[in-house]
């Protein structure tokens, strides 16, 4: 199967063609993303939350990004690999911005993804020319949650709107190839979408975008906590817990191991 490619992505984007990305953070879950045919696979700094048990997002650090990319990237998907670039690796100059990303592309991610508008555009034209395409984020950029006061939905106010649509522009006309709109009233996230000619990838912000994407974890049923906006299409949990529970008690019987697995 051939790779998808950004042009991959501008084509489905041009045809009206929905968008498929989850996440992923190791090497096992993107092998099986992967065979399900999704377009991208985001290495979200999410991971903070559902791997490694940090309370936010923005305890996580470039070593944590680099060593999860690199295991998703040795499942060799077909998807591409997005890295997002964690809090504090891309908003004190145009220079460490670039360093990092190069850090990510070097680990395998076939581009970076970065949270913010207008105030980032420079970084993301800097990234853009070191030839790495960007994603963009808008709406809840959970890196800046301080700042917004919380997980809050975005686009509530005409001017929320108004000030989303010309972060949008800004991050289009910087070079991004798509943005992220996470938390945001589906009717702002609509029009949005209709002020860019890149593709929309959405997270709790409503059916009219490009794209949807979701975290693995939500999808499965495995996080220990899970945003209104997610959808459970398995419970992981439970089956991981039946499971343990039944060779604990086979353990403990004496009937594991059988014939079959003794040697
Ligand atoms: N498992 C998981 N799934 C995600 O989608 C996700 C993460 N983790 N971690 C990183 C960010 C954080 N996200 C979040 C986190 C919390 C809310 C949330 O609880 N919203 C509340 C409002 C909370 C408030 O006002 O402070 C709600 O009730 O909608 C939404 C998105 C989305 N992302
Ligand atoms: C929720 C997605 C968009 C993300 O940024 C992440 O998984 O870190
Ligand atoms: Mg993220």
């Amino acid at each position: 199967m051939k790779k998808v490619t950004i042009r991959d992505v501008m084509k489905k984007y041009k045809k009206g063609e929905r968008i498929v990305m989850v996440t992923a953070y190791d090497y096992s879950f993107a092998r099986l993303v992967d065979q399900a045919g999704v377009d991208m696979i985001l290495v979200g700094d999410s991971l903070g939350m559902v791997v490694l048990g940090y309370p936010s997002t923005n305890q996580v650090t470039m070593e944590d990004m680099v060593s999860h990319v690199a295991a998703v990237a040795r499942a060799n998907p077909r998807a591409m690999i997005v890295g997002d670039m964690p809090f504090g690796s891309y908003e004190a100059s145009n220079e460490e911005a670039v360093r990092n990303a190069v850090a990510l592309i070097r680990a395998g991610a076939e581009a970076v993804k970065l949270e913010g508008g207008r105030e980032i555009a420079e970084r993301v034209r800097a990234i853009v020319n070191a030839g790495i395409p960007v994603m963009g984020h808008l709406g809840l950029t959970p890196q800046k949650r301080h700042i917004l006061g919380g997980y809050r939905l975005r686009g509530k106010t005409e001017e929320e709107v108004q000030e989303m649509i010309e972060d949008a522009k800004a991050l289009e006309e910087a070079g991004a190839f798509s943005i992220v709109l996470e938390f945001v009233k589906s009717e702002a996230a609509k029009r949005i979408t209709e002020s860019v000619n890149i593709p929309t990838i959405c997270i709790g912000a409503g059916p009219h975008c490009s794209g949807q994407v979701l975290v693995i974890h939500d999808i499965l049923g495995l996080a220990p906590f899970s945003p209104p906006f997610a959808k459970k299409y398995f419970d992981c949990a439970n089956a991981i817990v039946k499971a343990v529970k039944e060779f604990a008690e086979e353990v403990r019987e004496g009937k594991f191991p059988g014939e079959e697995h003794s040697f």
